[in-house]
């Protein structure tokens, strides 16, 4: 799974190209195209402010803090039940190991990843917003370039499920069957999960109305992190929470992966250290707003690296674009005030996508 150094149209030169959208976006190069050029200064476009920068963490060494990593072997044991639901709500994060997904499933799905990006850029621009045929493959590199003040160093490819049949024909053939495979061997994990998490919220049994305002839909970004030049100056994603009702995150070993501690004062980031075989599970958004606040969706960001690739696989188990998501009635039916209102998911999320990342504010779209 060696990375390789992928042919661009600038092999031979360390200048930056003259026009770095049209090289970056429009040629498919990605970042991952101006890491190969073995660029010695970052781009002025990479360059943060200061308070979006990782010297501007607090206590980054000092801080004892940790987020759970639980067992699920006996998933059901009410002591596991517990320590999920109690991470759920005090950080919004944490790993879990014993998951039941076979760890060749793992490890195919970041080869998979390593193979897609290690395509020419000519094949992978086939599948950007301009090229793709469908809005539910999507290769980019930042988050939203047009909206960002300072880009973030990555590339993407998001994968919006929507049947085999469809992956099939629109998924690129380099990663498509190992991705695949890792949806549906997560499958198991995911709903005992939100068994678990649910149970807590009162909400005792998960008929389909419920399945399918929990996990109606499911989308997997492969993220590939380029080697930087100053990681120092940049992010490789910006502070945001995830508009999922949960996400499982694959990641490798690389670390940088950082999550806000809002417990105490001033601004802490927890590191979230690899631990092989775990998945890293996160509340997002949706659930946030359906217990009405008790689960925790929390920011995170992810530092950019200096020596090594990092690769990582989220998995955003999502309502179906066409719910409407509230407290859900089993929560607020002792009387608790709701502190959301009903919204249409698919305008949630377009309102998410619209923006740059920008913190926990995408929830204000939510609260009454
Ligand atoms: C609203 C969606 C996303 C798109 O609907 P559409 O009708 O095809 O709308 P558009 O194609 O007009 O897309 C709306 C905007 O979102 C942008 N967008 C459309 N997918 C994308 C895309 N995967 N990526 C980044 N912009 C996009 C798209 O470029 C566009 O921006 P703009 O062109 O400036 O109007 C629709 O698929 C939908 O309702 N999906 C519901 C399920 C879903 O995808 N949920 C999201 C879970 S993802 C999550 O929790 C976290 C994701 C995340 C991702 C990256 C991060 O760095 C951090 C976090
Ligand atoms: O790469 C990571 O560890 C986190 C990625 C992430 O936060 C996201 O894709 O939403
Ligand atoms: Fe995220």
């Amino acid at each position: 799974m060696a990375p390789t150094m992928a042919a661009t149209q600038f092999p031979t030169t360390t200048t930056e190209p003259s026009d770095h959208t049209e090289f970056v976006l429009l040629q498919g190069n990605g970042v991952k195209g101006l890491s190969d050029m073995g660029l010695k200064t970052l781009p002025k476009q990479y360059v943060q402010p200061l308070e979006e920068r990782p010297s501007s963490f607090d206590n980054l060494l000092l801080h004892q803090q940790s987020i759970p990593i639980i067992d699920m072997a006996n998933w059901q044991d009410p002591a596991v039940a517990e320590k999920i639901c109690d991470a759920a709500e005090k950080w919004g994060f944490f790993q879990v190991i014993n998951h039941g997904v076979p760890l060749q499933v793992l490890h195919n799905a970041k080869a998979a990843t390593y193979r897609f990006f290690e395509l020419p850029a000519s094949e992978k621009v086939k599948y950007s917003k301009e090229n793709s045929g469908t809005n539910n493959v999507r290769y980019g590199s930042s988050f939203s370039p047009d909206k960002e003040k300072a880009l973030e160093w990555k590339d993407y490819l998001s994968l919006f499920f929507v049947s085999e049949d469809e992956a099939a024909s629109t998924w690129p053939p380099a990663c498509r069957d190992e991705t695949l495979e890792y949806l549906k061997e997560t499958e198991t994990v995911i709903k005992s999960l939100l068994k678990v998490l649910m149970k807590r919220l009162n909400v005792k049994e998960i008929d389909e109305t419920k399945e399918s305002l929990f996990m109606g839909s499911k989308r997997i970004n492969l993220n590939y992190y380029p080697i930087c030049p100053d990681p120092d100056l940049t992010v490789a994603i910006g502070r945001h929470s995830d508009v999922s009702t949960l996400t499982v995150l694959l990641q490798d070993e690389t670390g940088g992966l950082y999550v806000r501690d809002n417990h105490g004062s001033g601004e802490n980031w927890i590191h979230v250290p690899p631990v092989s075989g775990s998945l890293v599970i996160n509340i997002g958004d949706a659930l946030q707003i359906m217990s009405n606040g008790r689960y925790k969706s929390v920011e995170h960001r992810v530092t950019a690296n200096g020596s090594k690739i990092r690769v990582s696989v989220p998995i955003f188990v999502n309502p179906k674009p066409s719910s409407v998501i509230g407290p859900l009635p089993d929560v607020v039916a002792s009387g608790e005030k709701a502190l959301y209102k009903n919204v249409l998911y698919s305008d949630y999320v377009k309102h998410f996508f619209r923006k740059a990342h920008d913190g926990k504010q995408t929830i204000e779209f939510a609260e009454v």
